[in-house]
């Protein structure tokens, strides 16, 4: 049988802070355990309140933070095998993040194209400047842009729409399985927040990459996501099918998140969805 895609296996990080008088021990997170499938592209969201460990496991699963226990594979290897420099370049070529604040992972000063056609280079065959124009070009048109578009240009002459979607097209040059996006829409424009959350699920659908998508917000959590766990203190508090766990939430605290999306819309029909919908797009 061919590995899952990535497997986190009752993973646990605990930061530890002061002297021996007055050491605090937070446990940012506490026994998580999921895994996605090789075959099934899919939008997992993990989702919880501000400090609730959801940045902190995002490190771990891009390999920046050691677990303090538990393990972490990527297509059945231990991310702790994962030090040389060449093992590390070709893990970060399948697994792509996308931070939250797209103005901060850009230079103001340098173009933005540079940042594409490094990509190119970094991660791909493409030696030529002609071959990595041609990479960006193709990544850039996944996410609706074009190279003519956004040639020559600097960060600050874009909105943070259109510099969110040149970071996906970033990500996109290596052709990842997997995008880790942290917040990636918390500080974008609301009216151009759904051209992003919609561009995750048309990689889903179209190039079958998936997307770990990690948010405080729960009408995008289940605007987009397949499957999702519910973090709250380190925990998983609540997991599964991502309709299944709106329409009868178990947890209070997955109570509470559901009762926060209906005091957008206050309205509960046969389909949730067509609630929450309405109420992201605004
Ligand atoms: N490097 C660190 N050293 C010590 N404590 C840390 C460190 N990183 C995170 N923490 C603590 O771990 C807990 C979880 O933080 P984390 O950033 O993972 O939560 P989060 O859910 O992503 O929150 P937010 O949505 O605000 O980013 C918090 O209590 C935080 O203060």
């Amino acid at each position: 049988m061919s590995p899952n895609l990535l497997d986190v296996e009752n993973v646990n990080k605990i930061f530890t802070r002061g002297g021996l008088v007055s050491r605090r021990v937070n446990h940012a997170v506490n026994d998580v355990s999921f895994s996605l499938a090789a075959d099934k592209p899919e939008v997992f969201t993990i989702i919880g309140e501000s400090g609730s460990g959801k940045t902190t496991l995002a490190g771990m699963i891009l390999n920046s933070v050691a677990p303090t226990s538990g393990r972490i594979m990527f297509r059945g290897r231990d991310l702790r095998d994962v030090r040389s420099r060449r093992d590390r370049l070709a893990f970060m070529s399948h697994v792509q993040a996308i931070f939250q604040n797209p103005f901060d992972a850009f230079n103001p000063l340098k173009r933005v194209d540079r940042y594409l056609f490094s990509a190119a280079r970094r991660f791909t065959e493409c030696r030529t400047t002609e071959a990595a124009a041609e990479r960006a070009d193709e990544s850039l048109r996944k996410v609706g842009l074009s190279l003519a578009e956004i040639r020559g240009r600097y960060p600050h002459e874009m909105s943070g729409g259109q510099l969110q979607r040149v970071a996906i097209a970033r990500a996109l040059v290596s052709n990842p399985s997997l995008i880790v996006a942290d917040e990636p829409v918390s500080m974008i424009d609301a009216s151009l927040r759904m051209t992003v959350i919609n561009l995750f699920k048309k990689l889903r659908d179209e190039i079958g990459v998936s997307i770990i998508y990690i948010t405080h917000d729960l009408a995008t959590a289940y605007y987009i996501s397949d499957r999702l766990i519910i973090m709250q203190k380190g925990k998983v508090v609540e997991g599964g099918d991502a309709r299944t766990v709106l329409a009868a939430p178990q947890h209070p605290y997955s109570i509470k998140l559901r009762q926060a999306v209906l005091s957008v819309d206050n309205a509960w029909r046969d389909d949730p969805f067509t609630d929450i919908i309405p109420a992201v797009a605004t």
